[in-house]
């Protein structure tokens, strides 16, 4: 492979960023290809593959760069040029291990860097580049689980989309596509896998609303809620919605959606993609207050609850969190997931049901949250089911999501 010193300035720039400035990986990448029209779609996908690819083996990098720390742009220069050497063998791609003669990259030796790449296999917290902290835990509540789950988590994700049938149907999305170019996913009806990486939200059939960006894992949430048309739905943190429109593709404009989150930002990108999907029965509320809620008790036929959590199950997409979750974090969110728990499942009516789903693969966050529901609430409450999603055996992010009824 050819190296052109532009493209690696960039990834290193972009490095920088999301490292020094603590910047969010796909933000910066975002902005960085938006910021430079003349690079080709070649161009484009070096600096987004880079980027992620050393941000998701990190650790592994510094690692066989002999460095610790990195803080200025010569430190992202010489762990690139280490990332370079190493990338063939870590990938398995048949491209050269020999760097161009750079100046920025003067005092890197190949034999060396290889050397240290062949020492860190043999310790899984390097090898599969992750913090001690996250290995420890992951590894206690997982088990066994672990060690297969990591490596699935360091794998890039595929192209998922789902197809909004308030729009169109799943024929037509695989025709604009090519049925060469895309795969049906076995349980999960309106899914598509794209067989080559594509920018798939700057088509014609994006922009109309026939299909949204979802993985195939993610798309098992909505439908676990057992939805009929007409429902009074209400999803408690809907975010972006990603799920909010899956409801609302459900509901087939029949009934009523409610979608609440404490961020207003997201809930107006969400008001604006739903306008594109063509949702009719949406209304947005942002909590400011708990009062907010008071009049919602007792109303909804069934609730989400996609609770905030520690994003470990969707490492895939976001490999920056391994390196900017902390303990205390996850210790706070675990509250916070609680109080949703304990306090929103007030707005479903009796014989309503509830949906709590994280994007984690703690069972911490997740299938003990819930049990600690039921212990509480048993009187109140029906366990029905939960489903969990294995990254490693199916090829999905991994969910998790409980099903439960009120008495
Ligand atoms: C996992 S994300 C939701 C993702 C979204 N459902 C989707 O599918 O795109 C969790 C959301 O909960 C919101 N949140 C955090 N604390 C909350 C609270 N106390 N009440 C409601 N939403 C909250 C966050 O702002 C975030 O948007």
């Amino acid at each position: 492979m050819k190296l052109y010193k532009g493209l690696v300035a960039a990834t290193v720039d972009a490095l920088y960023n999301i490292f020094v400035k603590n910047r969010q990986a796909d933000r910066v990448v975002e902005q960085l290809l938006k910021s430079n029209k003349k690079w080709g779609a070649r161009d484009r996908a070096f600096i987004a593959e880079n980027t992620y690819e050393i941000v998701r083996w990190w650790r592994l990098v510094k690692y066989t760069a002999g460095m610790e720390k990195a803080f200025e742009h010569a430190d992202f220069w010489k762990l690139a040029g280490a990332w370079l050497i190493i990338r063939p063998r870590h990938l398995n791609r048949e491209e050269d291990e020999i760097l161009p003669e750079w100046p920025e990259f003067e005092g890197i030796h190949a034999e060396t860097v290889l050397e240290r790449y062949n020492a860190a296999l043999g310790t899984r917290k390097i090898a599969q580049s992750v913090p001690d902290w996250i290995d420890e835990t992951a590894a206690q509540e997982l088990g066994a689980k672990w060690d297969e789950e990591l490596a699935a988590l360091n794998q890039q994700a595929p192209v998922a989309i789902r197809v909004n049938t308030l729009k169109t149907g799943l024929e037509t999305v695989i025709n604009i596509f090519g049925a060469e170019n895309v795969l049906q996913v076995n349980g999960v009806q309106d899914a598509l896998i794209l067989k080559k990486r594509q920018n798939v939200t700057g088509t014609d059939a994006f922009r109309q609303g026939y299909f949204e960006v979802q993985d195939a894992g993610s798309q098992l949430i909505a439908p676990y809620l057992d939805i009929k048309p007409g429902m009074s739905v209400i999803d408690a943190c809907a975010g972006a919605g990603g799920k909010t429109l899956h409801i609302a593709a459900l509901l087939q404009n029949e009934g009523s959606i409610l979608a609440m989150d404490i961020e207003q930002y997201k809930l107006a990108e969400l008001v604006k993609r739903a306008e594109r999907n063509g949702v009719k029965n949406l209304e947005t509320l942002l909590i400011d207050d708990e009062l907010a809620l008071q009049n919602l008790i007792g109303t909804a036929d069934r609730l989400l609850l996609d609770v905030p959590c520690s994003g470990l199950g969707v490492l895939r997409r976001n490999p920056d969190t391994k390196w900017k979750l902390k303990p205390q974090f996850l210790d706070s969110i675990r509250q916070v997931q609680w109080q949703i728990l304990d306090n929103y499942s007030e707005l479903v009516k009796k014989g309503g049901k509830m949906v709590y789903a994280t994007c984690s693969i703690l069972p911490s966050e997740s299938e003990d949250q819930v049990k600690r529901f039921m212990k509480s609430r048993k009187k109140e409450w029906n366990f029905i089911s939960e489903h969990r999603t294995s990254v490693a055996k199916d090829g999905f992010d991994g969910f998790y999501m409980a099903l439960l009824e009120r008495k």
